[in-house]
């Protein structure tokens, strides 16, 4: 065991990161669509088009909503269908009353959709805003003239959509690679917090259970000296691998250190987790890795008690599992509220 586990949280959680992310691109379609509509509203109005420029200014109040209940409550308010609605209302009757100077809009009304809009939505409200298009071109304009419009919105909508499901695509790769050990495909410290809290706010609203266990692979270091780094991180996969076969779906494993394991186990009370842990170590120790390499572990277990937060829950655990170190390794250790269980550490039989 390399050192205590280091509590404090930097906000590096990528997920967050992508959200916010998403916030300011909703942001900016929304603040620069109202800088180019606002003054439309008065050159319609102008030009004796009431009720586009009262569809326009519609549509410039549900962008100011947007964009303040984005600032105030950081929350993207309409999820952006209110923008696609107007955009589709407004493009479709400006073509229809104004010809060319219309249907320019349908070109980053497009775009924007999506940007706002899941990938599915958008294609599915581009199509049918380029069907009306079309609809409305063929109508009002020379044949030619039709084919040109409907093939270049087309072009436009399948160049943006190539483009969000090859961003969308690379966003959750990254997410991927951010969130996860590189070697052993466990979780990494990046979730700790999101996870624990979850379950604490489960337990303060929902009276819901959870238990940690952190495992420990005891005389590590000795691994590396004897066999190599190379098989000492063969025997870090391989017991990820036996730790992940004896858990269920919705248990999360997480790798916190070099050769430290946590699992937080969701609707779990202590005395399974420790029934549990105490498998887990057996996984472990039961059957030789690569090169014959033999090893045990050892673990600390505790459940979430009300009111704490979750560097004190962790931290129990981290106590209790340096308890069973100094107890001699091997060994499962329980910490119910704030008091070591003196003398509940249960050995675990040796191989
Ligand atoms: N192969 C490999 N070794 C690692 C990795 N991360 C950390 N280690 C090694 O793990 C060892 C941990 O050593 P210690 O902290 O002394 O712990 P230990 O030898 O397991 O002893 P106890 O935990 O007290 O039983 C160190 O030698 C680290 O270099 C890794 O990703 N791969």
């Amino acid at each position: 065991m390399a050192k205590r586990l280091t509590l404090r949280y930097t906000n590096t959680n990528p997920t967050e990161a992508i959200l916010g992310f998403q916030r300011q691109i909703v942001y900016h379609v929304h603040f620069w669509t109202l800088v180019a509509v606002a003054p439309l509203v008065l050159v319609q109005w102008s030009e004796h088009h009431l009720l586009l420029s009262v569809l326009l200014a519609i549509f410039c109040l549900n962008l100011v909503a947007v964009i303040l209940y984005l600032r105030l409550r950081g929350r993207y308010l309409f999820k952006g269908r209110f923008f696609a609605l107007f955009a589709i209302a407004c493009t479709v009757y400006s073509t229809v009353i104004n010809g060319h100077n219309g249907l320019f809009w349908g070109y980053p009304a497009i775009a924007a959709m999506f940007f706002l809009l899941s990938l599915r939505e958008a294609l599915v409200l581009n199509a049918i805003f380029i069907a009306v298009l079309a609809g409305v071109s063929f109508h009002r304009f020379p044949t030619p003239e039709f084919w040109r419009i409907t093939c270049s919105l087309s072009l436009t909508a399948t160049f943006v959509a190539v483009f969000a499901w090859l961003v969308g695509r690379m966003q959750s790769e990254l997410t991927d690679l951010a969130t996860t050990d590189p070697l052993t495909g466990c979780l990494n410290r990046s979730q700790m917090a999101e996870v624990l809290n979850r379950q604490i706010q489960l337990r303060e609203r929902y009276e819901r259970v959870a238990s940690v266990i952190l495992v420990d692979l005891d005389h590590f270091k000795t691994i590396n000296d004897r066999w190599g780094h190379a098989a000492g991180d063969e025997v870090l996969c391989e017991a990820a691998t036996r730790l992940r076969r004896r858990l269920r779906d919705t248990d999360f494993l997480f790798r916190i250190g070099g050769e430290e394991f946590m699992v937080v186990l969701p609707e779990t009370r202590q005395k399974a987790a420790e029934e549990l842990a105490r498998q887990l170590l057996d996984t472990i120790s039961v059957a030789p890795f690569s090169k014959d390499i033999q090893i045990t572990a050892s673990a600390g277990v505790t459940e979430v008690v009300k009111g704490e937060t979750w560097s004190t829950w962790l931290n129990r655990a981290d106590q209790a599992l340096y308890t069973a170190k100094d107890a001699g390794r091997n060994r499962v250790m329980i910490m119910r509220g704030s008091e070591l269980e003196a003398g509940q550490g249960t050995p675990v039989p040796n191989p």
